[in-house]
């Protein structure tokens, strides 16, 4: 039998904004990819190269609006659009097309859950129901039967890779679950906002969405699945003054007579043979300068001076693993296809 190599016909909605382009630079090398449609809102209109000069030597599409789309020569869709815009775009798409949406507009399965959180009712409830949840090294047979994938956000990959096999495995106690997370700037897409200056982010660190930032309900979703109980954790994002990355920092107390090495031992069985969760070397501490531009999720775990606590650490770059990485790498699941295909590059360092 000769092996399919027909070319799955993808567009790409927010394809003007980071992870749209991020996703642009990492299918314009996927073996088994077509870029057909690029859609952006006030850029629409304009050829890729005007909007980001990097991908000018790359043979694109203009961006296009959505409205203007004939979906006829399109297998999948991602969709990078901002959350709350995203349901109704993607409730208007035909039902023929499969679609990873980055946004986090199908993420928590719980109506009632997602109406609490972003303030209003789910305008595509059945779509919500329907989504299964794209964290690829979790829940990859979910996926690869899916239509609708909700790829995770940056926050939960980082903070749920790490945790869900300490959970999994009851090594660790529920109620006293601390995430302390830092993100780049990129995490707060290309659009023009004051916080997001030179003068406002630079030279300093902060913390935001203190015990109130949305991907709390998405971590705990993924946790007290794993735990079998309802998890509830502490998290705590901060911006630091850096493009790309997100490190976790998370403090566990663990059950009794259970070590640091027990909790390394548990992440490096989840993830033996995993091409992107590697567990590092004991002692070795995770690094988002060594997961950038990369799928990687680095992590490992230490124990603490305090007799019973521990600390496990996460890195990930928020554009690929948090985002467009891994959204590729649910579009190869949906496939059949390794899940590799398009995703091996190499960090880029310094
Ligand atoms: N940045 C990150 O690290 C991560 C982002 N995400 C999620 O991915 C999604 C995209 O994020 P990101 O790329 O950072 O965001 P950007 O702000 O950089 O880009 C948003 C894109 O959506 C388009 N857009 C904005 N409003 C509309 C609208 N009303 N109708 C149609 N298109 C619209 C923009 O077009 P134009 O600029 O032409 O107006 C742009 O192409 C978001 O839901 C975000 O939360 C998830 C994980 C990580
Ligand atoms: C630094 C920064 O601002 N980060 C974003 C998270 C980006 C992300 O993953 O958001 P979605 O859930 O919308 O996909 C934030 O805190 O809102």
């Amino acid at each position: 039998m000769t092996p399919d190599i027909t070319p799955i016909r993808v567009a790409v909605l927010g394809a003007s904004g980071y992870t749209g382009a991020e996703l642009m630079r990492l299918l314009v090398r996927h073996p088994r990819t077509s870029i057909r449609v690029l859609t952006g809102e006030r850029q629409a209109g304009k050829p890729v190269a005007e909007v980001f000069p990097h991908l000018m030597h790359e043979d694109l599409p203009r961006l296009c609006r959505i409205d203007e789309v004939d979906w006829s020569g399109i297998d999948l869709v991602f969709c990078a659009l901002p959350h709350g815009t995203t349901q109704e775009v993607i409730a208007g798409l035909p039902a023929t097309l499969k679609v990873v949406d980055l946004s986090a507009d199908f993420r928590l399965a719980d109506v009632e859950t997602y109406a609490q959180w972003y303030g209003h009712a789910h305008r595509a409830p059945e779509l919500q129901r329907e989504a299964v949840y794209g964290l690829c090294e979790i829940n990859r047979q979910g996926v690869r039967g899916a239509r609708l994938v909700a790829n995770p956000g940056c926050y939960p990959t980082a903070a749920q890779l790490p945790l869900i096999p300490l959970l999994l495995r009851d090594l660790v106690e529920t109620d006293d679950i601390i995430i302390d997370a830092k993100s780049g700037v990129s995490g707060a897409g290309r659009d023009a906002k004051q916080a997001n200056l030179f003068g406002e982010v630079a030279e300093g660190i902060h913390a935001y969405g203190i015990a109130s930032h949305r991907h709390a309900p998405e971590i705990e979703q993924g946790l007290s699945l794993a735990a079998g109980r309802t998890v509830m954790v502490n998290f705590t994002p901060h911006l630091m003054p850096m493009t790309r990355g997100i490190l976790t920092s998370i403090y566990v107390r663990m059950k009794p007579g259970v070590t640091a090495a027990d909790l390394r031992a548990a992440l490096a069985e989840q993830y033996a043979g995993e091409p992107f969760a590697k567990v590092l070397p004991e002692g070795v501490a995770p690094q988002t300068r060594h997961v950038r531009g990369s799928n990687l999720c680095l992590m490992n775990a230490f124990a603490d001076r305090l007799p019973g606590r521990a600390i496990v650490l996460s890195a990930i770059d928020n554009l690929v693993k948090g985002a467009s990485g891994q959204a590729i790498q649910n579009m190869n699941l949906l496939y059949g296809l390794d899940e590799r295909t398009g995703l091996e590059v190499v960090p880029l360092f310094p």
